[in-house]
Order: C-alpha cells, then sequence, then structure tokens
C-alpha cells in the first residue's frame, strides 16, 4: 500500500473535486444490507513495518461483504469473485479501519457487493479512503440442484440507484474479463522486441515459491468450506516472497488483478500455493500466483489465480527503480510477455474507467485492447453525469426543461421532453443514429463504421461547423465558413437490464486511426453525449438528452484559436 503522505500532498483542484463527490455521497442510507466492521490495528495484524498486511485486510472485507450478501438472500453464500483492487494509502498499527458494504443489486443467484474501506487515525482525527472493491456473491445450491433466486433490491438515494445501474454494466465487464485477457494474449497483443535483456537481471527461477497449506478447522468459513479471505491471504503470502526475492527488500502491495473462485475446497484439502515473478518493470512488478487444491497428490484442483503488483516505496513514498528479470526459456518467455501485455490493458484500463471522467481525455484511441472498457466509460460516465444533484434548471416551455450543470472544467446541458411513445419506441427511434439526419438538422451525415457487438456500435457523424464562441456545443476544432465538422463516435446502447433500469445510448468520441481528420472537415470531440429514457405513465416517456464538454479547452481555445 502506498505512503499516507501522498493524501496529503493534494492540489487543491483534486480536493475540491473529492468534496463534491463526498458531498453527493452524504445522502443517509438506511439500506437494510448494510453491514460496517471497524478494527483497531494490532501488532498482530501487520507486517514487519508496522503497516496492516493486505492479507489480512482480505478477510476482513470478504467476512464484511459476506454478511451483507447473506442479509439480503437470507441463506448462506459465498464469494465468486472479487474485481480489481487498487491499495491506495496504507493502514498502520494503532489505527482503526473501517469496512462498509452493502449489496448494490441483485441479478438471478448471485448480487454485486460495494465495499468501501477508509482508515481513522485516532490521534490526529484525520480519515482517508484506502481502497474501493466489488465482490459478487452466489446463493447456496437447493436440493433440487438449483441456486436461491434473490429478491431484487430496491435502491432507494441517488448514490444508491447510480450504484444499482452501473452494477448491470459491470458485471457485464465482469463476464468477460477472463476472454477479453485471453483473447488479447492470444491475438498479437504482446509485441515481439519488448523482451529486452538487461545487465544485472534476475533469473525469474530465483523468485519462485511453492508453499503448501493444509485447511485445518480454524481456516474454514461459517459454511465448513475453505474462507476465501483466508485463500486470498495465502495467496498474498507467496506473491510477497516471490517480490521479495527480486527485490531484495519489503514490497508493498500496490494493486490484485480479479480473483475469482472457481472452486470450493474443504478441511483436509492441502492447498498447494504457487508464485513466480512473471516480470518487472522500471518501478512495478508483477507476480503470478496459482492455488490448487488436492486430498490425494496427483488430483489438484485449480482454484484460484491472481496478479498482484508490488513496489517498492522509499523513505518519502516514491517508488523505487527496481532490478529487472530474466525469465526462464519457453514458460517464463510467455509469461514476461503476457505480463506486459498485461500492464498495458492495466493501465488503458485505470485510466479509461478513472472515477475522475474529466482525467479521461476527450478522445481515446479505440483498440480491441480497451474496448469493453471504454463502452463501460461511456455508459458509466452519462449515467454518473445524469444523476449529480446539482443540475440547475435554467429554462421551461411547453414541458420541455433545459437544466445546466456546471463542474470544475465540465459544462453540461441536460434537456428533459417527454414524449407520447414508450420507453422501448423512443429507444428504438433514437439507436438508429443513421435514420438522425432525417429528423434532426444538426446530422448532416451519419455512416456506421463498425458494429463491435450487439450494443456498441461506431460512427462516423457530419454536423454544419459550430464556432466556440457559441459555446452551447462541442467543437473544438478551429471554425470556419463553409467547412464541416464531423465526429468519430463510440454509441453504447442498453436495454435494461432489470426493472429500475432505463434505457440508454451513450456518446463518446474515439480516435480511429482508420479514419484520420480529413481536409474541409472540422475533428470534432464529444467527451459525454446521449439519452437515458424512461417509461413514464400512460405509455408515455421521459426522454433526457445530455451533452457535456470540457469548459476549459472551449475558453483555451477562444483565447488561441
Ligand atoms: C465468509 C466469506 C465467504 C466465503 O468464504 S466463500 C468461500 C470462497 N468461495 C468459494 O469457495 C466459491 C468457489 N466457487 C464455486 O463454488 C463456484 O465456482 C460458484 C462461484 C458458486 C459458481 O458456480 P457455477 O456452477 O459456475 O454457478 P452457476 O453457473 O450456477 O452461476 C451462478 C451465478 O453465479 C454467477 N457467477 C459465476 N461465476 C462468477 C464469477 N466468477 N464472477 C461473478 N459471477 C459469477 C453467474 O453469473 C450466476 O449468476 P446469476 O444466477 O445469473 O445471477
Amino acid at each position: 500500500m502506498a505512503s499516507r503522505k501522498s493524501a496529503v500532498l493534494k492540489n487543491n483542484e483534486e480536493e475540491t473535486e473529492e468534496k463534491q463527490e463526498e458531498e453527493e455521497e452524504e445522502e443517509v442510507s438506511d439500506s437494510p444490507t448494510e453491514v460496517k466492521m471497524s478494527q483497531i490495528i494490532m501488532p498482530c495484524h501487520c507486517n514487519h513495518r508496522q503497516e496492516l498486511c493486505v492479507g489480512q485486510l482480505l478477510k476482513w472485507i470478504d467476512i464484511t461483504a459476506c454478511l451483507s450478501a447473506e442479509r439480503h438472500a437470507m441463506s448462506p453464500c459465498v464469494t465468486a469473485s472479487m474485481d480489481d483492487i487498487n491499495f491506495e494509502h496504507t493502514i498502520r498499527v494503532g489505527q482503526v479501519v473501517s469496512i462498509k458494504s452493502k449489496v448494490n443489486r441483485a441479478f438471478n443467484s448471485s448480487m454485486e457487493v460495494g465495499i468501501q474501506v477508509s482508515c481513522e487515525d485516532l490521534f490526529s482525527g484525520d480519515h482517508w479512503k484506502v481502497c474501493h472493491a466489488y465482490a459478487t456473491f452466489v446463493t447456496q445450491r437447493k436440493e433440487t440442484g438449483e441456486r436461491v433466486l434473490l429478491k431484487p433490491i430496491v435502491p432507494e438515494t441517488q448514490k444508491e440507484q447510480l450504484e444499482y445501474s452501473l452494477a448491470a454494466e459491470r458485471r457485464r465487464v465482469r463476464m468477460l474479463h477472463d476472454d477479453i485477457i485471453k483473447d488479447l494474449l492470444t491475438h498479437g497483443c504482446i509485441q515481439q522486441g519488448d523482451s529486452v535483456e538487461f545487465s544485472n537481471a534476475v533469473a525469474a527461477e530465483k523468485t519462485k515459491v511453492e508453499s503448501v497449506e493444509l485447511v485445518l478447522p480454524p481456516h474454514t468459513n461459517h459454511q465448513v468450506n475453505t474462507f476465501g479471505g483466508q485463500i486470498m491471504a495465502w495467496m498474498v503470502n507467496v506473491a510477497t516472497i516471490a517480490a521479495s526475492r527480486l527485490c531484495q527488500t519489503h514490497p508493498t502491495l500496490r494493486t490484485i488483478d480479479m480473483f475469482t473462485f472457481r472452486g470450493p475446497s474443504q478441511i483436509g484439502d492441502r492447498l498447494l500455493l504457487k508464485a513466480i515473478v512473471n516480470n518487472a518493470f522500471t518501478d512495478s512488478i508483477e507476480v503470478g500466483v496459482r492455488a490448487e487444491a488436492y486430498q490425494d497428490l496427483g488430483t489438484n484442483r485449480h482454484i484460484n489465480s491472481a496478479f498482484m503488483i508490488f513496489e517498492v516505496l522509499d523513505d518519502h513514498g516514491k517508488p523505487c527503480t527496481l532490478p529487472r528479470l530474466q525469465p526462464e526459456p519457453l514458460e517464463g518467455e510467455r509469461r514476461f510477455q503476457e505480463a506486459i501485455a498485461r500492464k498495458k490493458i492495466r493501465l488503458d484500463r485505470k485510466y479509461i474507467i478513472s472515477r475522475k471522467q474529466c482525467e479521461v481525455p476527450l478522445s481515446v484511441p479505440w483498440n480491441p485492447r480497451n474496448q469493453v472498457y471504454l463502452s463501460y466509460n461511456n455508459v458509466s460516465t452519462l449515467k454518473t453525469l445524469a444523476s449529480r444533484k446539482k443540475w440547475r434548471l435554467s429554462s421551461e416551455k411547453d414541458k420541455v426543461r433545459l437544466y445546466s450543470l456546471e463542474e470544475k472544467t465540465m459544462l453540461s446541458f441536460r434537456v428533459d421532453t417527454e414524449v407520447d411513445v414508450p420507453a422501448h419506441t423512443a429507444f428504438s427511434l433514437l439507436a438508429e443514429l443513421c435514420n438522425r439526419p432525417s429528423w434532426d438538422t444538426y446530422y448532416q451525415k451519419c455512416d456506421l463504421i463498425h458494429q463491435v457487438d450487439d450494443d456498441d456500435f461506431l460512427y462516423h457523424v457530419v454536423t454544419p461547423s459550430v464556432h466556440p464562441s457559441s459555446l452551447g456545443f462541442l467543437s473544438l476544432a478551429k471554425s470556419g465558413e463553409g467547412i464541416h465538422q464531423d465526429f468519430i463516435l463510440l454509441a453504447s446502447k442498453r436495454r435494461p437490464c432489470g426493472s429500475g433500469d432505463s434505457y440508454v445510448i451513450a456518446l463518446r468520441s474515439v480516435l480511429l486511426t482508420s479514419h484520420p481528420p480529413t481536409e474541409g472537415c472540422n475533428r470534432g470531440e464529444v467527451l459525454c453525449a446521449g439519452f437515458i429514457i424512461q417509461d413514464t405513465k400512460n405509455n408515455m416517456s421521459l426522454v433526457k438528452c445530455i451533452i457535456s464538454s470540457i469548459l476549459k479547452l472551449h475558453l483555451s481555445h477562444l483565447l488561441h484559436p
């Protein structure tokens, strides 16, 4: 976990943005599934640096989240997966860690539990966020073999509604996770030549760890299976040893890629834990860990795998330069190259799904590697923006309401209109972007470039040029008489995944190498735009049309045209 100091050295802009987010989060929730756990950190929970062991934290997270899940299911549940976790700060002996969890959404037999971890220094009174996580829990099978079906969650506060809605989008990413990674690794995302030979590189062989654990009663959960938090803690333990062998000092665990619990294990099972450093970059190390369970040697079942990223921090909390790795031939070479691919995916993903949406540039390069995250970002940005509390009503005429929202660098407009058709009809009409020139004079031309999957499409849209001084729309390009403007847009179209969801058509700009800016056309960019459509009464629907751009860029363009 990174140094606490980095939390203190925040600039004012970041602080304002966080305060804004916190204010919006401060809605009082009395969710029946909310569970809180607080622990004072004792030396027995800590490593040699008196910092809380990540393994211990994962155990507490798993228990808290499981209690939320079981409160909702009213029956026993197991952890199916834990999404990527990024640990932002350390927790030290004597401090208090607080874990808060609640069920964001129930699907059929599975549910997403959202977990917030924060820390408190009892002497200074400081509080800070440590990490957030999402875990999926699944109900047990009944005697008939079917799983217990869950009742739906009814979100109450605006924040709960947003989490409910985004949970469906995260589930989509989760389900595709393994396939995306496999696909990328097999389809040439790995670049030959990345494997440079370094002098003084550490042989990967030297970092190998193999350790066995016997599952005893204290290692099991209340259903007498091996406790998920314990498995994760054992995996962190071997990964830390592998990373330490490379850097020959005490590494700090920064990120864990998704844990998937592939199958259960029980008392009496032997758990074989294997870890090896896959690759070492300038300031981070990727360790691969695999857990297998067996009763008799040779009958091993693969129960879990994870990739963990470590750093070595100096006294000021800054990452140190690390020794490089000399991979073993064949398998080691493969893991070395795959770690490079995963690092690229991780960076794209972190950037794209950053909670601070305006950190993402207006146009992100389109790439099969980031397509799932870009479409997640597209939908979540629109939903998050729509759920903001601070929209101000600017005008109202004939039941059409115009709202505006100014947040730091972003200026957004929203037009709410009630239309005379049900939501699914409004969605079908609005989702046909290629038909839009027939009813929207702003769209001169719209061509489908590529259908990415059933719900995501790339379009080329041509509009009349709009001078940026109007500030109402999205041109960042120089405007001139008679020159058109064009956009390369990713359109993510979502039908409701369950009750309480809206129809969504989210649009954002992407960069496509096959479609560079052309002469005679200004390339425009859209950070976030689209429609959110909800059924109202009497076969009518409410269409919210949203458009948003970065104010700062408009203004700087005006100053330096
Ligand atoms: C106190 C803490 C709690 C614990 O310690 S639990 C102990 C650690 N966890 C375990 O041992 C679980 C081991 N894994 C398993 O038992 C199974 O793999 C598991 C998770 C039950 C899934 O079994 P399957 O037979 O694949 O289930 P299924 O096809 O009937 O699907 C049931 C629902 O689960 C979902 N699911 C399965 N694998 C998932 C995953 N990796 N991530 C997210 N969701 C997942 C699946 O989509 C389905 O959902 P739904 O019913 O449509 O809502």
